[in-house]
């Protein structure tokens, strides 16, 4: 009976994810605690549930998705009809006197663009008022938006420092962006008293060594953070039938030597079998073009309709839709 009227309702489970990085020495973890993150979100309507300190991050579990702080980066994904855009400011004062040296947003085409609020309901408003925002961060280059060319659309906002910045490690995002689920799949991110999402899902044995903090929402949706030394991942799934949607990220994984890519992304397809997905891999130094071993993919099944790849101020960004 619910699950008619979750899909007469709906949920917006596309995210909108914002990445800033900052100069050496941003100490952000010390500076950003749980309670100022907090305070930071609230004009983004949307709170912390839980939070893990690990090592190298602060993983925080948000009402609509995630929140990592590392000393010189945070990375907030929200959806929903949160305005993200609403933190900058708090994220900027609270880092300061560091400097942002990048600003990355991305999101996947909103289910319903037209009930997003503004600026969110087009990319050109977006695009307007990231620029307005980053006017006053100094020696800060915005860059030409990429937007792909069909019904699946990514989109990508940023600006980069122009100055030289320091030679930093090379860090690899992947977001898989999911619409379509199959129904049974999708059936288990409903809440059952006998089994937690965690288990009956399969989530559990995509990262079998990081340390997970899930949660099961009411009554339906899921939400999952692991860390794995430096690296996270994180799961959020809107399992509401007609406008079923997860999301898939990885930060920090080296691909070169450790988890193999293209069974990391056959293991999420199995978890959700999405009738439609994009993938991006997003270097921050390097200049991807998708043919290095460690990213060839070959996932029977899907076809791959779209590739782009994008050059960013440092690094790259290569986008699929399948
Ligand atoms: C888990 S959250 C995160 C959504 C994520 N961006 C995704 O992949 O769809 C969204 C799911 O949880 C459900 N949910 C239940 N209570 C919620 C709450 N208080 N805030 C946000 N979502 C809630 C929504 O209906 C939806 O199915």
């Amino acid at each position: 009976m619910y699950r008619k009227a979750l899909k007469m309702e709906g949920f917006e489970g596309v995210e909108k994810r914002l990445e800033m990085a900052f100069s050496t020495g941003a100490r952000l973890r010390q500076k950003l605690t749980e309670e100022a993150l907090a305070g930071i979100l609230e004009p983004v309507e949307c709170y912390i549930i839980s939070s893990k300190s690990e090592e190298h991050v602060d993983a925080y579990l948000l009402s609509t998705s995630s929140c990592f702080v590392h000393d010189d980066r945070i990375i907030v994904k929200t959806c929903g009809k949160t305005t993200i855009f609403k933190c900058m400011a708090g994220i900027i004062r609270t880092a300061s006197p560091q400097v942002v040296t990048s600003v990355l947003y991305t999101r996947g085409e909103f289910i319903w663009p037209e009930k997003q609020p503004s600026p969110h309901k087009s990319l050109a408003d977006e695009n307007a008022h990231l620029k307005e925002l980053v006017k006053s961060i100094p020696g800060l280059k915005v860059m030409d938006p990429l937007v792909t060319g069909n019904e699946n659309m990514w989109h990508v906002l940023g600006a980069f420092s122009t100055a030289e910045v320091k030679a930093e490690e090379d860090v690899v995002t992947v977001e898989m962006s999911m619409k379509g689920l199959d129904t049974e799949k999708a059936s288990v991110f409903f809440k059952k008293t006998s089994s937690n999402m965690t288990e009956a899902s399969g989530v559990k044995c995509i990262f079998p060594g990081a340390k997970l903090d899930a949660y099961d929402f009411e009554p339906c949706g899921y939400s999952m953070n692991g860390v794995e030394g430096k690296a996270v991942s994180t799961i959020h799934v809107a399992p509401e039938v007609g406008s079923s949607f997860a999301s898939f990220e990885v930060f920090g994984y080296d691909f070169k030597r450790g988890k193999k890519f293209n069974e990391v992304v056959t293991q999420v397809l199995a978890t959700f079998k999405p009738k439609k997905f994009t993938l991006t891999i997003h270097s921050t130094t390097v200049r991807l073009n998708g043919n290095e071993p460690e990213f060839l993919l070959d996932l029977g099944g899907y076809t791959c309709s779209e590739k782009k790849v994008k050059h960013l101020g440092h690094g790259s960004i290569i986008y699929y839709c399948f």
